[in-house]
């Protein structure tokens, strides 16, 4: 086979000068070298809106053959075909004029190196997209992001960091005991911010991952990799949260501790780089803390999940993946919920749940008697039935080879109810008929008014079955206890993420922001009204984009 270097046959990059977004609209027709050969578009009616953006031909990646073998690759799990973009996208519909400012979504889209290719969703090179509402109009960027482990891929035509599963090739037995003493410093650990991104009080933009190196300002409007947020404190540890808690007064976090099985909950001030620690929950199973992806916070307090799904030392020296990755299914050591009063850092609450599995929690409040003392926690996340071969179905092989099978394993709005009155015991339900969603539920969002409060409606993807990964959009009444889908044929949207209109009373007043990756390659931005949940506008990329995982508005200022 031919050799299909990364850095081979590419264009020039576009620089932040030229990337100017011109309103002007042209056609354009140029070849694409793809590695092997040269690919030449041919005439296409999506030509037309590729805006004229640069002088300078933009890096376009060459594709390994056996990611676009065949025609059933689908565009979302296909890695971005070039390094960035930017220009205007025609608009069908009309965006509301309020909706003014920018919508910066993170994921994983490049996923191979050299002629190696990625195994896991999970592993890709973080791609970063941008879409600009102004005065009804839309403009679309994306760009890689720079972190050391994308660099050094680039130069090296290799892997050079741990990614989710992937583990560099030691050249000698040398290096393999080098790597272990890194792999310990965390030196080899990536900084692939390829999950989350967060606008802070301060205003700065930082993209997120597991590893804590892996925080990387940018800058929301060139999208420009501004460099490492640097923690300035001397807490250590490895890896955090991929979901923050961020509100304009805070940001709160936690970081596990595999030594002393347990989680550290941090605070950082905006304006900060310091994380003061509120306090720390000791784990009540093991061997080692629950994986914490995500955490849900109430008015007054923290509330730290301890799911036996747990990550597993041995599972991080191994290069080969096992089922579960760095991670292991611990059934008899339990579940438990933490509940940690904000302003003490004391445990007010800690009880043993049923077993579960999520990755996403969505929201959590304070349920309260008649005399306003709190007498509960409600906590409710995107749970998978305790069932862990979520983690399986999103490797690569399994997403590109969907042949209409149902094999998205089920999932609901799980609900705990963690009792405040001493009680050992906590529930866990549905919150409504998962039926309403298509069995399927994740990538969630609620208005951000609501954060930590009693609420109603959640966003989320759901599923419309047969299907291999979830393809709706669903928003959730947890009062009606029904759900309203939007769904299209081989359509695959990422997290539906709601903007609520400036001066709103209702929950539901506002738009809920999508990006479809579709059956044919093509691609648009989808807004839905956060009411009805009808369409009101699409923008049609020049081209398909890979998935993505979240994001963040960034208003007008
Ligand atoms: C989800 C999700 C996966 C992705 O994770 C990326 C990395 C690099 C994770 C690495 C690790 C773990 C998941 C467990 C413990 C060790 C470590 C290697 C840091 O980011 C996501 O959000
Ligand atoms: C994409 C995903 C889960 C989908 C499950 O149905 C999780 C992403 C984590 O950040
Ligand atoms: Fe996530």
């Amino acid at each position: 086979m031919a050799s299909l270097a990364f850095s081979a046959s590419i264009g020039r990059s576009i620089s932040p000068s030229n990337a100017m977004v011109s309103d002007k609209f042209e056609s354009r027709r140029e070849g694409f070298s793809l590695g092997k050969g040269t690919f030449a578009r041919k005439r296409d009616p999506r030509d037309s809106m590729v805006p004229k953006v640069a002088t300078q031909a933009p890096t376009v990646f060459p594709s390994l053959e056996k990611e676009l073998a065949g025609d059933r690759n689908h565009v979302a799990w296909t890695s971005v075909r070039q390094e960035r973009y930017e220009g205007e996208l025609a608009v069908q519909g009309e965006i509301p004029l309020w909706l003014s400012g920018t919508y910066l979504r993170n994921g994983p889209g490049m996923w191979h190196v050299g002629d190696y290719n990625f195994r896991h969703l999970f592993d890709g090179y973080a791609t970063l997209v941008r879409l600009h509402f102004e005065n009804g109009r839309l403009i679309a960027a994306h760009r890689q992001i720079e972190s050391e482990a994308y660099k050094a891929a680039k130069k090296n035509n290799k892997l050079c960091y741990r990614e989710f599963s992937e583990v560099p090739k030691p050249d000698n037995f040398l290096s393999y005991v080098g790597e272990l003493a890194n792999l310990f410093s965390g030196a080899s650990l990536t900084d692939n911010a390829n999950t989350g991104v967060v606008k802070l009080g301060d205003g700065r933009v930082v993209c997120l991952t597991e590893t804590q190196k892996g925080s990387i300002v940018v800058d929301p409007n060139t999208l420009d990799t501004l460099g490492r947020f640097e923690y300035s404190d001397s807490l250590g540890g490895l890896i955090h949260s991929a979901h923050p808690i961020v509100t304009d007064t805070e940001f709160l976090t936690l970081l596990p501790d595999l030594f002393r099985p347990g989680y550290l909950v941090v605070r950082m001030e905006p304006g900060s780089n310091e994380r003061k620690v509120l306090g720390r929950v000791d784990c009540r199973g093991g061997p080692t803390p629950g994986w914490v992806h995500s955490f849900p916070v109430t008015e007054h307090y923290v509330i730290v999940p301890e799911m036996p799904l747990r990550y597993c030392a041995q599972n991080l020296l191994r290069a080969e993946p096992t089922p579960l990755y760095k991670f292991e299914w611990h059934p008899e050591s339990k579940g438990f919920m933490h509940v940690m009063c904000k302003a003490s850092g004391k445990i007010v609450a800690s009880v043993e749940v049923p077993l579960f599995v999520t990755f996403h929690f969505i929201n959590a409040y304070e349920e309260k008697d008649e005399d306003g003392r709190v007498t509960a926690v409600i906590a409710d996340c995107c749970e998978h039935n305790a069932d862990t071969t979520i983690l399986e179905k999103l490797r690569l092989q399994n997403l590109r080879s969907f042949m209409g099978e149902d094999v998205l394993p089920d999932a609901r709005v799980g609900r705990f109810i963690i009792p405040l009155d001493g009680s050992r015991h906590g529930k866990l339900e549905a919150a409504l008929d998962p039926g309403e969603h298509g069995k399927g539920m994740d990538m969630c969002s609620i208005n951000p008014a609501y954060l930590g409060k009693k609420y109603r409606y959640a966003y989320a993807c759901g599923a419309q079955r047969p299907c291999n990964f979830p393809n709706t959009l669903t928003k959730i009444d947890l009062l009606e206890k029904k759900a309203k889908n939007w769904y299209e044929e081989g359509a695959v949207p990422s997290e539906p993420f709601f903007v609520a209109r400036p001066g709103s009373t209702e929950e539901d007043d506002g738009v809920v922001i999508s990006m479809i990756s579709e059956k044919n390659g093509d691609g648009y931005a989808l807004l839905l009204d956060g009411s009805t949940f009808e369409e009101i506008a699409r923008g049609k990329f020049p081209y398909g984009l890979p998935y993505g995982l979240h994001g963040c508005w960034v208003p007008k200022k």
